[in-house]
């Protein structure tokens, strides 16, 4: 029965076969309760984070697609590479090469590919 978290992930890495504590160690990875109790009150705040992101990121790119249809309708670029720059520079400057990662794929995620 799904009874948490972990289990709804479906996660099974670490699964042993049967023995006490084997089922919290497929869960979270260890047996010992305390820290299995603190993984698990984590990973609720883990899983709030993501569907944040993913709710963030799909309002993201409903902006970008509307800027750019607002632009081209009026006779404009569907691109401008200096904002694109800045935001690039932005995520660099917070996160490092990673950050400039996930900027492209934000920024293509509202436009589309170059
Ligand atoms: O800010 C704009 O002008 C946009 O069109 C949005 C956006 C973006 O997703 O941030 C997308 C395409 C542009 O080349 C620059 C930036």
């Amino acid at each position: 029965m799904m009874t948490d978290v972990a289990e709804q992930s479906g996660e099974t890495t670490g699964a042993r076969a049967g023995g006490a504590g084997g089922d919290t160690t497929a869960r979270f990875g260890t047996d010992e309760p305390g820290a299995a109790a603190r993984i698990a009150a984590i990973r609720e705040r883990i899983d709030e984070i993501d569907r944040t992101m993913i709710a963030l990121w799909q309002e993201r790119a409903e902006l970008s697609r509307e800027v750019g249809t607002t632009r081209m309708a009026s006779g404009g670029t569907r691109l401008v590479l200096s904002r694109e720059r800045e935001i690039l520079e932005r995520f660099r400057h917070a996160l490092g090469a990673d950050g400039t990662q996930l900027a492209l794929l934000l920024l293509r995620a509202g436009r589309g590919p170059l």
